[in-house]
C-alpha cells in the first residue's frame, strides 16, 4: 500500500538532499505555516499540503465526494462548460509561511497523485504584514513549469528577497500531496525587547541543526521545533551504540549570543533517554558569510574551538531538565554554535538555549 516509491535520482536528488541539510521548511505546519485560502479543494483539503511526511494512500478509503487523498485536490474543471482557456486555467492556494524568510527552493510533491496530478505549476510570493488581498503585488519565483505525477518535483530558486506568503498555482487542476518551501529564516530583531532572553536555538528564531552523529530514527531539526514533542518520533533519537559514544548534534544559533539558561527535555524518551549529556559552545566568526560557509563544511564545524558550557550531567526519563547554575561560561561570552553530546546514545525531545543577542566579546 505505502511502499517507498519514485525515489529521486540525479541532480534533483542532490538538490533535495542539499535542501534538507542546508535549509529549513519555512511553510511546514509544525513551524506555524498555514494554508489561508484556495480556489477549490473539493476532493482533499488544502491543509494537507503543509503536513509532515510525504502523504499516504489507502486503497479502499473513500469519502462521500470521492477517493480520499492525502494532499490538496481540486475538482476537474479542465474541458468543462464555463472553464476558461486550458492554457490559463488554474487552481490556486495561498500559504502564510510559518517563518518569514529567503526562499531557496521548492518541492512540489505529487506523491500518489497518479491520474490526477496537475500538468504544471507557477509559484509566486509576496511580503505582506497582514493577509494578502486584491492589491497584493505577487512576485513570480517559478514561472510555468511542468510537474511529474506521483513524484517529488524539486526546484532551486535564486532570489534574495524576504517573503511572508506564497501562492501555489496548479494548471489546469488536480492534486498535490505536499508542498515544501525551503529557505533561510529572516528574523526581525525588533520583535524582541533589549536584553530579552531568547531561545537562540529555536528554529522559529533562525536556529538550525547542521550536523549530527546519527539521524537513524528522526530528523535533526526536531530538537529545536516549537512546543513540547507530541510523541517519541517528534524528537532526536539515535540508534543503539555498542561503544561509550557520545552521539552529538551541532546547532547554529539564530545569532551570536550568550548562553544563560538551558533546557533539555527527554519527553517521551522513557526506555531510551541518554544517561548523561554535555553542552559545548563555539564562536565561529561575526562574519555572516563565514558562518554560512560552515553550514556545508562538516570538518570545519567539528574543528571549531569548542568550550564546555555544561559538563557531563545526569538526565532522567520523560522530563524537562533546567540548567542555570550549572553553566560554566560568563554571560559576556558569545557563541554562534553549540554542540549537544549525549552519552552513550538515546533520544532527546527538545533543546532550548536561552541567551541574549550580542556582539562578539
Ligand atoms: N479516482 C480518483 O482519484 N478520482 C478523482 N479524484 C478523487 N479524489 O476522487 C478525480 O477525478 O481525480
Amino acid at each position: 500500500m505505502n511502499q517507498a516509491q519514485n525515489l529521486l535520482h540525479g541532480p534533483e536528488a542532490e538538490l533535495d538532499a542539499q535542501f534538507k541539510v542546508r535549509w529549513v521548511d519555512l511553510a511546514s505546519e509544525r513551524v506555524g505555516g498555514e494554508t489561508l485560502a484556495c480556489s477549490d479543494d473539493f476532493f482533499a483539503e488544502m491543509e494537507n499540503l503543509l503536513k509532515a511526511g510525504r502523504g499516504v494512500f489507502i486503497d479502499d478509503k473513500f469519502t462521500e465526494r470521492g477517493k480520499w487523498m492525502d494532499g490538496w485536490e481540486s475538482r476537474r474543471s479542465y474541458g468543462r462548460p464555463g472553464a476558461r482557456s486550458p492554457e490559463t486555467d488554474f487552481d490556486w492556494c495561498i500559504i502564510r509561511l510559518g517563518m518569514a524568510g529567503v526562499i531557496r527552493g521548492f518541492d512540489i510533491d505529487t506523491n500518489y497523485f497518479r491520474g490526477n496530478a496537475p500538468q504544471a505549476v507557477v509559484i509566486e510570493a509576496c511580503h505582506s504584514a497582514g493577509q494578502p488581498n486584491a492589491d497584493t503585488l505577487w512576485q513570480t519565483l517559478l514561472s510555468k513549469t511542468d510537474v511529474r505525477a506521483h513524484s517529488q518535483n524539486v526546484v532551486a530558486i535564486d532570489d534574495e528577497r524576504v517573503f511572508t506568503h506564497v501562492r501555489l498555482k496548479m494548471y489546469p487542476d488536480g492534486g498535490i500531496a505536499r508542498f515544501r518551501v525551503y529557505g533561510e529564516v529572516a528574523v526581525d530583531w525588533h520583535d524582541f525587547v533589549d536584553g530579552e532572553l531568547i531561545d537562540l536555538a529555536s528554529i522559529k528564531n533562525g536556529g538550525q541543526a547542521l550536523l549530527v552523529s546519527d539521524m537513524f530514527y528522526s530528523d535533526k531539526n526536531n530538537l529545536i521545533m516549537p512546543e513540547r514533542g507530541k510523541n517519541m518520533g517528534d524528537g532526536w533519537e539515535t540508534r543503539r551504540r555498542r561503544d561509550p559514544g557520545p552521539d552529538w548534534s551541532i546547532i547554529q544559533l539564530a545569532t551570536l549570543g550568550s548562553v544563560e539558561k538551558v533546557l533539555v527535555d527527554t519527553c517521551h524518551f522513557k526506555g531510551n533517554y541518554p544517561d548523561t549529556f554535555s553542552l559545548e559552545g563555539a564562536t565561529a566568526s561575526d562574519d555572516p558569510l563565514a558562518v554560512a560557509a560552515l553550514r556545508t563544511d562538516p570538518a570545519a564545524l567539528q574543528a571549531l574551538d569548542w568550550l564546555p558550557i555544561i559538563g557531563q550531567t545526569k538526565l532522567y526519563a520523560h522530563r524537562e531538565h533546567l540548567f542555570i547554575r550549572e553553566i560554566l561560561v560568563p554571560k559576556e561570552q558569545a557563541f554562534s554554535h553549540i554542540r549537544l553530546s549525549i552519552y552513550p546514545d538515546g533520544g532527546v525531545s527538545r533543546l532550548r538555549v536561552f541567551g541574549k543577542r550580542q556582539a562578539l566579546a
